[in-house]
């Protein structure tokens, strides 16, 4: 069936768009016949070295399958969950035998990492000896300046800080993967893992799993042809992690590829005959959302099929093995963050409370239940208040997790945030091996968040003797963090909030508007700034696509306010492509991986920059071009739309296509549109444009004020005129039937117009 046709209602076709007229097989963007998972592939000229292509990478097929036609792949398949028992894809013996591979040069790895834009950074680590000494040698000193000098005392000890850092920040070059193959022939991934991962059919690695994959995985062979990583200490012991990298790149597999080999390697080493059956909480998979952490179960459970790895989700009647320690950690709590402080609508925009008010329903049957077995778990993935719940305990008691060795933030940024600092940090503390390691993920990842991190992992590497020091490394994909480049961006002016409806439905009949912006195709996603609007917008579109073509059920709604069960069955039906129109608020803005979504609508703008790389971010999911992002703002939201533009402008200049007239946002846009002050920002982001909160416009309709008013004043005036009469009818019974024609004009239907 042609959705667009069915869409467009009959309406004569445009001749431009003449595929669909034609009744031919739509092709859908961002279902496009050639994903590129990799956004960037510079020459890079400067040293006058060339990239090598590697002989060994093109004897594993990888790289010279990157152009091949891929239209066969199904992008709008239900996701298959995985399952246990799912029979391993490859068995071990049949697995690609292990091959060694040369590995690159410190100066090749350069010209390989620039020319995807990888950017490694140090961002601090344990010192070298000498600087150690110096370091005891300046600090007498200090320390009188300290005492003399109370008021300076804050600025100088940041200055010495930040000396400190610089000193630190140097970048490193390691062995970037060229080809999955070389997981298993120079990163000694297990033969079911690397079978598991070439079962996904995937053909080259996208930036940032080159880029990080060997780093994570094996850092001592990464780093071996690399000069300048001799003099980074304890790198041997690994590195606790950032990555940046843009949204639809793959992060997920790449945090849980080394996640799955470390709990594997761990086992090949305790106990040589591999007990299967024996299973130890190993690593932490954070997210904020229940959408989130599901997803990434699945991914789990796909990459860990036949090695006996279990990858599970956390609900409130599970039984973790734990430690109890005596007496809470209430004074630290509090002195960490101020979680729920930001109020509700930033709860439920993130997806905050809807998730955990079940997961406490769940957790009531768990405290009745204290008997049940222990959960066999190796990998957790959680939402964060439902396993500080579980870690609180009762009576004071506070459960620990000795056996994690790695936390795993996905959307860090947003876990570290008020919103949910507190109970991510909890869980941190909760981790008390000795050598656990942070590895932090998101598309975006604001300065403060970063300085939170490295600030807590510092004062953790000093904890005590047990643990090995390590640095911690930043990577970051593309020029710049706040981007989404491969996809095309629509900024659209409309004066009113019932012309902003009108808008939307002419993107939703596209054939009939020929200069509405970029025809959206379906399936698409549609954000709002409040779960109210949501609703409103729900009941304005849902009688919009004829009978015919599925009528209602196309069109759906997503919040946080709903049930768990109701979330799912529609985030099933979006992902089969029954639903072609998703409403929902932030709670799908970020992480949530739909292949074949080809649009994004920000009905209300997004709270900020990274608001919108997150929403934007759900279209042109692995390098798929096509896919189209249109933000809808009106003079509510003028004082803070600039930062949404400037994306859109950074956004074009890393796909190249800045400045001129296609750009979506044009220079004089940029320069004219008021710049928010850092309260007003804050503000933004807590609360959205106070207008459109509950309360306020709400409401969404065509209709504007003055017609409603209109009609109203119309109904009240049939009403009164309907009373007139009846009462002349009843005073012309009484006085002989005399005047009933009279009064009985237009004026009365009219009469409530001025008041
Ligand atoms: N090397 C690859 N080649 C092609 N597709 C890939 C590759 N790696 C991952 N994918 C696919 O890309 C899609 C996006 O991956 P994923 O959800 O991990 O992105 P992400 O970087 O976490 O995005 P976000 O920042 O939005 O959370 C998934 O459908 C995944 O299966």
């Amino acid at each position: 069936m042609d959705i667009l046709k069915v869409l467009s209602r009959g309406i004569k076709a445009n001749p431009k768009n003449k595929p669909h007229a034609a009744g031919g097989t739509p092709q859908l963007p961002s279902a496009g016949a050639l994903p590129r998972p990799q956004l960037f592939h510079d020459p890079v000229s400067s040293r006058g070295k060339k990239r090598k292509r590697r002989r060994d990478a093109q004897d594993d097929g990888l790289e010279d399958q990157e152009d091949g036609d891929v239209s066969d792949v199904d992008y709008f398949a239900p996701k298959k969950p995985a399952t246990e028992s799912a029979p391993p894809t490859e068995p071990e013996d049949d697995a690609p035998k292990k091959r060694k591979i040369k590995l690159l040069d410190e100066e090749e790895c350069r010209q390989m990492l620039r020319s995807h834009r990888l950017k490694f950074t140090i961002l601090s680590g344990p010192r070298r000896d000498e600087e150690v000494k110096e370091q005891e040698e300046e600090e007498p000193a200090s320390k009188k300046k300290k005492q003399k000098k109370d008021k300076t005392k804050n600025a100088d000890s940041k200055k010495d800080d930040k000396g400190k850092k610089d000193e630190h920040k140097k970048q490193i070059f390691p062995q970037p993967l060229t080809s999955f193959g070389e997981l298993r022939h120079t990163y000694d991934v297990s033969a079911q893992l690397a079978a598991n991962i070439s079962a996904q059919g995937f053909r080259v690695p996208t930036e940032v799993q080159m880029g990080s994959l060997p780093l994570l995985l094996r850092p001592a062979t990464a780093l071996k042809k690399s000069k300048s990583s001799a003099e980074i200490p304890g790198i041997g012991n690994g590195a606790d992690f950032l990555a940046v990298a843009p949204t639809g790149s793959g992060k997920t597999i790449t945090f849980l590829i080394p996640a799955i080999d470390g709990v594997l390697r761990r086992r090949a080493e305790q106990q040589q005959g591999t007990d299967r059956d024996e299973h130890v909480l190993e690593a932490i998979v954070v997210a904020p959302t229940r959408e989130l952490a599901s997803q990434i179960v699945n991914e789990g459970r796909k990459l860990a099929i036949g090695t006996g790895v279990r990858v599970v989700l956390m609900k409130g009647n599970l039984r973790l093995a734990a430690e109890e320690v005596q007496g809470g950690n209430k004074a630290r709590d509090e002195e960490e963050g101020s979680g729920g402080e930001e109020g509700s609508e930033a709860e439920e925009s993130e997806g905050g409370s809807g998730d955990e008010e079940d997961e406490e329903k769940e957790e009531g049957k768990t405290s009745k239940d204290g008997a049940k077995p222990l959960a066999r778990v190796d990998i957790l993935v959680t939402t964060p208040k439902i396993l500080l719940n579980f870690l609180a305990g009762k009576s004071g008691a506070r459960k620990m997790l000795p056996s994690v060795r790695s936390l795993i933030l996905d959307e860090a940024d947003v876990l570290l945030d008020p919103i949910f600092r507190k109970q991510t940090m909890g869980i941190w503390r909760a981790c008390t091996h000795p050598d656990v390691s942070l590895h932090c993920w998101s598309a975006t990842m604001a300065s403060n968040v970063e300085s939170l991190i490295i600030k807590h992992l510092e004062k953790r590497s000093q904890r005590g003797p047990d643990s090995s020091p390590r640095p911690i490394i930043r990577l970051v994909v593309g020029l710049k963090d706040t981007a989404v480049p491969n996809i095309t961006h629509k900024l659209i002016y409309t004066a009113t909030e019932p012309g902003k409806l009108l808008a939307l439905r002419q993107l939703l009949h596209p054939v009939s508007s020929a200069d509405s912006g970029p025809p959206l195709r379906p399936p698409f996603l549609v954000f709002t700034q409040t779960i109210p609007r949501a609703q409103a917008l729900h009941d304005e579109l849902k009688y919009d696509i004829p009978l015919e073509a599925g009528g209602s059920a196309r069109v759906a709604v997503l919040h946080s306010s709903m049930a768990d069960s109701a979330r799912s069955k529609i985030m099933a039906r979006f992902r089969a492509g029954e639903v072609w129109v998703l409403i929902t608020t932030d709670v799908l803005a970020r992480g949530v991986d739909f292949a074949g979504v080809n649009g994004v609508v920000n009905y209300d703008v997004p709270t900020s920059a990274a608001g919108y790389v997150h929403r934007a971010g759900r279209t042109g999911r692995a390098g798929r071009e096509g896919g189209v992002a249109v933000t809808f703002y009106t003079k509510d939201d003028i004082p803070f739309v600039k930062s949404v533009a400037n994306v859109i402008a950074v956004s074009e200049k890393q796909a190249g296509e800045g400045g001129g007239e296609q750009a979506a946002v044009q220079q004089w846009l940029l320069d004219a549109l008021p710049k928010v002050a850092k309260e007003d920002k804050r503000k933004l982001k807590v609360r959205g444009v106070e207008s459109r909160r509950a309360g306020g416009k709400a409401t969404i309709t065509t209709k504007s004020s003055w017609e409603r008013r209109r009609e109203n004043n119309r109904v009240q005036a049939i009403e009164a005129s309907k009373k007139r009469k009846r009462q002349r009818r009843e005073e012309g019974r009484g006085e002989g039937g005399e005047g009933e024609v009279e009064g009985e004009s237009g004026d009365g239907e009219w009469g409530g117009l001025d008041d």
